[in-house]
C-alpha cells in the first residue's frame, strides 16, 4: 500500500482499484468475444415432448426448435413420445422438423417408450393424455388421466435428468401435476408446475381489446386456482402503461366494474370452450404459445416489475391450502419462480379463490380414489 509521509494515499488506492477492476471487465469482454469468435455453444437442453403428435405437438415442436422457448442461443435435443397407435404420425412429425433445418435444432428422438423418451431430459413438457369423450363421467377420464400420469411420474423420476423442469398442459391440469408430484417424490416440488399463462395470456388480450390499447402495454393480470371454469382472472392489480406513467387498469375502467366482475371473467373463463364450439378441436396454437412463455420466464427471468401466472404447488400463500396444485402469481429468476407475496385481497377475490382451492381439494380427492392412495 501506498504510504505518503505516514498516511495511506487513497488516491492511488482508488486509481489501482479502478484499473484493477477495468481489467477485469476487459477480460471478460474478452472471454465473450473469443467464445462468439470460435462459436462456442451452449451444451444442448433435452426437452421431453409427450402427446407430440396431438394437435399441441404440431404446433409447438417448431416453437421450441425455433428458439421461442429457450431464447436463439440454446440449443436442444427433442425427445418426442407418443402412444403406439400415433407413432406414423410422430414419425411424420421428427420428419418435418429433420426437413426444417432449425439451427438450434441438435436432435430429434421418437418413441412410444416413456422410459427411453424421459432419458437425460432437463425440460419435460406434458401434453399427452386421455382426453374426454362425449358421455363420459368426469371420474373416468380423472381415472385415466391419473394411470397415466402415475406412470409417467416414475419414468421421469427414473430417467430424467436431476434438475428436470416439468409442465403439465394435459387436463385436469392442475390435478395430472399433483398426481406427478406425489409420485416422482425425488424432483424437488418446485420443480412441477401446470400450464395456467395461457388463462392469463387470454385475460390480458381480453383487458388490452377492451382499453383499446396494445396488449403488451397491459401487465400484471392474474389467474388464480385451477385451469378450469373456476378460475379466477384478477384484475384488481393489472395496470396499463401510458406516456405519464402506469395506471391502474380498475381505475381505467371506473365506470366497467359490472364488466370486470361478470363479462370479463366468465369470458376468460369460457374462452378454452369457445375455441373448442368454433374449430371442433381444443386451443392448440395459443396453447403452444403460453407453454412456450411459461417455460421462457420460469428458464430466463420475468422483466423486472412484471409478474406471470403459472400452477405451483402452494406453500399456503394466500391461504391457499398446502398440498394443491393452484395458479398463482409469480416472479422468476435465475430458473426460479416465487409467488408474489403481500396483494391485497377483496372479499369477492377472496370468496372466488377459495371456490378454485375448494374444487382442486375435491379433484385431489378423486384422483387419489381412483389410485387407491
Ligand atoms: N392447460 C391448458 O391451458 C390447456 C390444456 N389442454 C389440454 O392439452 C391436452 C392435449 O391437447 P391436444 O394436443 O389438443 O390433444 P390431442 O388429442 O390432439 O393430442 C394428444 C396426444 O396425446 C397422445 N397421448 C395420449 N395418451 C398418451 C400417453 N399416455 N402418453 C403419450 N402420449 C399420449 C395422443 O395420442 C395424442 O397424440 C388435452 O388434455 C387438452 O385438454 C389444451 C389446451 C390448453
Ligand atoms: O379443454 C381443453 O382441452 C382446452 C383448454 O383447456 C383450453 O383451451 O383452455
Amino acid at each position: 500500500m501506498e504510504v505518503v509521509g505516514g498516511e495511506v494515499d487513497y488516491t492511488f488506492v482508488i486509481q489501482k482499484s479502478l484499473v484493477l477492476l477495468l481489467c477485469v471487465v476487459l477480460s471478460w469482454k474478452m472471454i465473450v468475444y473469443m467464445c462468439n469468435l470460435l462459436k462456442i455453444e451452449k451444451e444442448p437442453i433435452r426437452v421431453l415432448v409427450t402427446g407430440a403428435a396431438g394437435n399441441i405437438g404440431y404446433a409447438i415442436a417448431p416453437m421450441i426448435a425455433g428458439g421461442m422457448m429457450l431464447g436463439q442461443d440454446q440449443p436442444m435435443i427433442l425427445h418426442l413420445l407418443d402412444i403406439e397407435p400415433a407413432s406414423k404420425s410422430l414419425e411424420a412429425v421428427k420428419m418435418e422438423l429433420q426437413d426444417s433445418a432449425f439451427p438450434l435444432l441438435h436432435g430429434v428422438f421418437a418413441t412410444t417408450n416413456i422410459d427411453e423418451a424421459c432419458k437425460g431430459v432437463n425440460i419435460a413438457i406434458m401434453i399427452g393424455g386421455f382426453a374426454r369423450k362425449e358421455g363420459m363421467e368426469r371420474r373416468d377420464v380423472m381415472s385415466k388421466n391419473a394411470v397415466i400420469f402415475k406412470a409417467q411420474a416414475s419414468a421421469l423420476e427414473r430417467y430424467a435428468s436431476d434438475d428436470c423442469k416439468v409442465l403439465v398442459i394435459a387436463n385436469p391440469a392442475n390435478t395430472n401435476a399433483l398426481i406427478l408430484k406425489e409420485f416422482a417424490p425425488s424432483i424437488p416440488e418446485e420443480n412441477i408446475t401446470c400450464l395456467t399463462r395461457l388463462d392469463h395470456n387470454r385475460a390480458q388480450a381480453r383487458l388490452a381489446e377492451k382499453l383499446s390499447v396494445p396488449v403488451s402495454s397491459v401487465k400484471n393480470v392474474i389467474v388464480w386456482g385451477n385451469h378450469s371454469s373456476t378460475q379466477y382472472p384478477d384484475s384488481n392489480h393489472a395496470t396499463v402503461s401510458t406516456k405519464t406513467g402506469d395506471q391502474p387498469v380498475n381505475e381505467l375502467l371506473v365506470a366497467d366494474q359490472k364488466w370486470l366482475k361478470n363479462e370479463f371473467i366468465t369470458e376468460v373463463q369460457q374462452r378454452g370452450a369457445e375455441i373448442l364450439r368454433a374449430r371442433r378441436q381444443s386451443s392448440a396454437l395459443s396453447a403452444a404459445i403460453a407453454a412456450c412463455d411459461h417455460i421462457h420466464d420460469w428458464f430466463l427471468g420475468t422483466p423486472k416489475g412484471n409478474w406471470v401466472s403459472m400452477g405451483v404447488c402452494s406453500d399456503g400463500s394466500y391461504s391457499i391450502p398446502p398440498g394443491l396444485v393452484y395458479s398463482f402469481p409469480v416472479i422468476c429468476e435465475k430458473g426460479s419462480w416465487k409467488i408474489v407475496q403481500g396483494l391485497n385481497i377483496d372479499e369477492f377475490s377472496r370468496e372466488k379463490m377459495d371456490d378454485s382451492a375448494r374444487e382442486l381439494a375435491e379433484e385431489k380427492a378423486l384422483a387419489y380414489s381412483c389410485l387407491d392412495v
